[in-house]
C-alpha cells in the first residue's frame, strides 16, 4: 500500500452478474488492484488453514463469512500491492460487513463509489450454472444458488440501499451484453474522473 490513502471503489451485485468479468476490463484499463472478497476467501480455504472448514460452510451454504476473517485477508492483499487504487469486489455484503469495514478501515481509505451490477434472478442463476462448467467452484449449482440469491436479497440489497441513501451508488444493467455492460462502466469511471 502507498503513503497516500488508498482510493476503493466497491463492486457488487448478484451471483454471476458480472463483477469478476467486468472487474478484469476494469484492471486493464485504469489500472486498479482487483480484490475479490470471494477468491480470497477460496484461496484461504484451499490453504488449508484453520478456518478452512468454517469458510467451506459459509460457502456451501451462501452464506457470508464472519467480516473479521475476510477483512483480514482483504487487509493483507491491499498491504501486499505497491499501487493506490482498489477494486473491492463482492464486499461489504451484509451489514456485518459493511460496520466491520467502517470500524477498521472507513478512515483509512478513500471509499468513491459502489459499482452496483444488477439483474434478474433468472439472469444470474443462467450464468453460473454456465459457469459451473468450468468454475469447479462448490456453489455454482442450483441448490447453492437458491441460498446465495436469498442471502443476496436478504442481506446485500439493504447495504446497497444504504450506498444508494448516501449517494455512492452507480448502478448498471448487468444483463444486457459484456460490450454493452463495459460502455456503461466506462462512463461511470470516467465521470469519476479515472483515466484511461
Ligand atoms: N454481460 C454478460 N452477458 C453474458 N454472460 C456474462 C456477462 N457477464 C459475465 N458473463 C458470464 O457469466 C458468468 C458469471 O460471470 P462472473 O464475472 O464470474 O460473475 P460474478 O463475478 O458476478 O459472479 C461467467 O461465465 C461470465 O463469462
Ligand atoms: N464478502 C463476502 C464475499 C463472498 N463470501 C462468500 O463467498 C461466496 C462466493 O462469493 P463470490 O463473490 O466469489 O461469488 P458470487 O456469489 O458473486 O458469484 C459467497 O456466496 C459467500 O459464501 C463471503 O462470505 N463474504
Amino acid at each position: 500500500m502507498s503513503d497516500t490513502k488508498p482510493v476503493v471503489v466497491f463492486v457488487l451485485g448478484p451471483p454471476g452478474a458480472g463483477k469478476g468479468t467486468q472487474c478484469e476490463r476494469i484492471v486493464d484499463t485504469y489500472k486498479f488492484k482487483h480484490l475479490s472478497a470471494g477468491d480470497l476467501l477460496r484461496a484461504e480455504r484451499n490453504s488449508g488453514s484453520e478456518t478452512a472448514e468454517l469458510i467451506n460452510g459459509y460457502i456451501k451454504e451462501g452464506k457470508i463469512v464472519p467480516v473479521a476473517i475476510t477483512i483480514e485477508l482483504i487487509h493483507k492483499a491491499m498491504e501486499a500491492h505497491d499501487g493506490n487504487l482498489f477494486l473491492i469486489d463482492g464486499f461489504p455484503r451484509n451489514a456485518d460487513n459493511f460496520d466491520g469495514w467502517a470500524e477498521r478501515m472507513g478512515d483509512k481509505v478513500d471509499a468513491r463509489f459502489v459499482l452496483f451490477l444488477d439483474c434478474d434472478e433468472e439472469t444470474s442463476t443462467q450464468r453460473c450454472l454456465q459457469r459451473a462448467a468450468s468454475s469447479g467452484r462448490v456453489d455454482d449449482n442450483v441448490e447453492s444458488l437458491k441460498k446465495r440469491h436469498r442471502t443476496y436479497e436478504e442481506s446485500t440489497m439493504p447495504v446497497i440501499d444504504l450506498f444508494r441513501k448516501e449517494g455512492m451508488e452507480r448502478r448498471v444493467d448487468a444483463s444486457e451484453s459484456i460490450d454493452a455492460v463495459w460502455e456503461k462502466v466506462k462512463e461511470i469511471f470516467a465521470e469519476a474522473g479515472f483515466t484511461a
